[in-house]
């Protein structure tokens, strides 16, 4: 399965966010980092993909299938979205509410197999201790790795995390990023995640997509877009890509002099 997205131009009514974007051949089993500053567009692309929001123009290609027009419950079948804000205060236990994001687009009959998936997920991100606890009881961090579980659940053919470590510590920060990396090795979904984080990002992912005001920049393997003279001008810092002695990539950012 391949993802592909071609020229697509979107916005809130009048105002055009994404100009002619375009992302070719994403392999399932890839992780894509979306990367760009505040207000780059990074949101509304996913909103797209997602269906919340319509194109004035392009194409979203799962295959040789044309995404582009389909009802957004059928599309939530193929393509799970993971908001950056995702709150809730309904009266719902953690395991409640990762099985309801794995009935929605289904009938509502439980079936064995599907509490099974609920708490194969919540134990392969480390979520099984919580399963009992109420879900406006967690605190930002906790709420924000049970909303990657509703996200995943479904084991979709698209997975698309908008800032899923922004809540996180450092232990969860790699902890959440490692399970859902050794989740697609088995269903293979292309995992698109948007991150702020450019050393978790070149950590993580096999491509990075930089996108900067609506447009992308560059597209390619981290080790050459993070090297790129682009990302200091597109956050408006300077960079230096390094190499740590475990051989990791190592953004050093600074503010201009
Ligand atoms: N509902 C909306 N109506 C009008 N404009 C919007 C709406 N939502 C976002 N925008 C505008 O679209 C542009 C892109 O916003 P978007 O949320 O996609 O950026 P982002 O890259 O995800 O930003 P951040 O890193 O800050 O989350 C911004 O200028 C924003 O103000």
């Amino acid at each position: 399965m391949t993802l592909s997205i071609e020229n697509i131009k979107a916005g809130y009514g009048k105002i055009n966010v994404l100009k002619d974007l375009s992302v070719p051949d994403i392999e399932g089993g890839s992780f894509v980092g979306l990367i760009g500053p505040n207000a780059s567009g990074k949101s509304t692309f996913f909103k797209t993909l997602a269906g919340l929001i319509t194109p004035s123009a392009g194409k979203i290609l799962i295959g040789a299938d044309d995404v582009t027009w389909l009802r957004r419950r059928d599309r939530a079948r193929r393509i799970a979205y993971m908001p950056q804000a995702y709150g809730c205060n309904a009266l719902l236990s953690v395991f409640e509410s990762v099985l309801l994001a794995l009935k929605q687009t289904t009938g509502w009959r439980v079936e064995k197999d599907n509490l099974d998936r609920v708490s194969d997920t919540l134990n392969a991100l480390g979520l099984a201790h919580l399963a009992n606890r109420g879900i406006a009881d967690l605190s930002g961090g906790q709420a924000q790795m049970v909303a990657v579980a509703q996200t995943i659940v479904r084991a979709p053919e698209v997975v698309l995390l908008d800032e899923p470590t922004s809540a996180l510590d450092l232990h969860h920060q790699l902890s959440i990023l490692t399970s859902v990396r050794s989740e697609m090795g088995k269903k293979k979904p292309v995992v698109m995640a948007a991150l702020h984080d450019l050393n978790l990002a070149a950590k993580f992912c096999d491509r990075l997509v930089l996108l900067r005001e609506g447009v992308i920049l560059a597209d390619g393997p981290p080790d050459r877009i993070l090297a790129l003279p682009e990302i200091g001008e597109t956050y408006r810092v300077e960079t230096d890509l390094e190499r740590t002695k475990r051989g990791a990539l190592y953004v050093d950012a600074r503010l201009p002099a």
